[in-house]
């Protein structure tokens, strides 16, 4: 459950008193996500999202995030709007912690993905690159090639005699990664997260994206890689080519690939299968005693991981 930081309905209706937003009907914390604190807020004027940003959140990094979801809804994304108070300023603080109230998207995850799922998302997903393509501010991604060794080191996975042949396998991959990384691919603005829960759809039609705050500056295709990985595997571990074939002709249906993009795409999955089973192992070696929070399993990416060690190019992904 997130909800680190808890509010009360005083808090709460001073808060609103700084925005013209109507009357507190009711709030509630809302469950899912696991980084920042959030609230479903409704008043007399509409429902809106109340997010209290906690510790993983870089506070210098919001006005990237914030700036980046007013420029995609400017340019009729569906994605979360910022709503500025009175005064004009969209974040504020609550409780100690920044927060801001975006407006809500409509829609629902997919517990099931079907192959036409994979084929919005691909194609939502090249219109937001599009839209992202005039947007001037830059937030470089932490969670790349130059910043999977740190987090790796700091796993301190010698110190755990059941992980020495992971901490060898991850070494050996690393130093492949930062040989291999490509450096001359087309680079962008990119989401860095898109998991089946932060895509909405009503009913088989995409519907809206939401949580920007992974978002970066990095190589378009990436972003891409990273949803073959959080989309196109079975829960058995088995990688389904149709979906990803989908995935990647609905992006190209708005967005088509160079050949260096493509020639590319197996080493970026491998890159972005190491990013999550970095972050993951580091939250499952780390996570307090009773902590409300569940880590997701690390484990999961590994295998995927070495299902993109095996791939002999992009043919294995579906492309022709
Ligand atoms: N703008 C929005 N419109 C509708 N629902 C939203 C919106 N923002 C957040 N939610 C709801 O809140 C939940 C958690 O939001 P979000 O994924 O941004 O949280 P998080 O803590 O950053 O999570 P994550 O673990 O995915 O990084 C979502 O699954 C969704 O149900
Ligand atoms: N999507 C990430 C969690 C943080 O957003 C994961 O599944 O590891």
């Amino acid at each position: 459950m997130a909800v680190y930081t808890q509010i009360s309905d005083g808090e709460l209706e001073a808060f609103l008193g700084e925005y013209d937003l109507g009357e507190l009907v009711s709030f509630s914390g809302i469950a899912e996500g696991v980084e920042n604190s959030n609230f479903l807020v409704r008043t007399t004027a509409d429902t809106f999202i109340l997010t209290l940003y906690e510790k993983r959140v870089n506070r210098d990094d919001l006005p990237f995030f914030i700036e980046l979801m007013r420029h995609l809804a400017k340019k009729g994304l569906n994605v979360p709007s910022p709503v500025p108070g009175r005064d004009g300023a969209t974040l504020r603080e609550l409780n100690g912690r920044p927060a801001a109230i975006v407006t809500f998207v409509d829609g629902v995850w997919r517990r099931r993905i079907r192959p036409s799922c994979c084929r919005e998302l691909g194609a939502g997903m090249a219109e937001m690159h599009v839209a992202g393509l005039d947007y001037d501010r830059v937030r470089e991604n932490n969670l790349s090639v130059a910043g999977w060794r740190p987090l790796f080191d700091s796993c301190d996975l010698p110190k755990r005699e059941i992980y020495h042949a992971m901490h060898n396998q991850l070494n050996m991959e690393l130093h492949h990664l930062e040989a291999h990384w490509p450096r001359d691919l087309p680079v962008g603005t990119i989401h860095a997260d898109l998991f089946p829960d932060n895509v909405f759809f009503l009913g088989d039609t995409l519907s809206g994206f939401i949580d920007f705050y992974f978002a970066c500056t990095d190589i378009l295709a990436y972003d891409l890689a990273i949803c073959l990985n959080a989309w196109c595997f079975e829960t058995d571990g088995s990688f389904n080519v149709t979906k990803a074939r989908n995935l990647v002709m609905g992006y190209e249906s708005v967005r088509p690939l160079s050949a260096a993009e493509r020639a590319a795409l197996p080493i970026l999955a491998r890159g972005s299968a190491i990013r999550f089973l970095l972050t993951r192992l580091y939250d499952w070696l780390n996570h307090p005693e009773g902590a409300l929070v569940k880590p997701k399993d690390p484990m999961e990416y590994h295998q995927k991981l070495r299902f993109h060690q095996g791939v002999s190019g992009p043919a294995a992904y579906g492309l022709t």
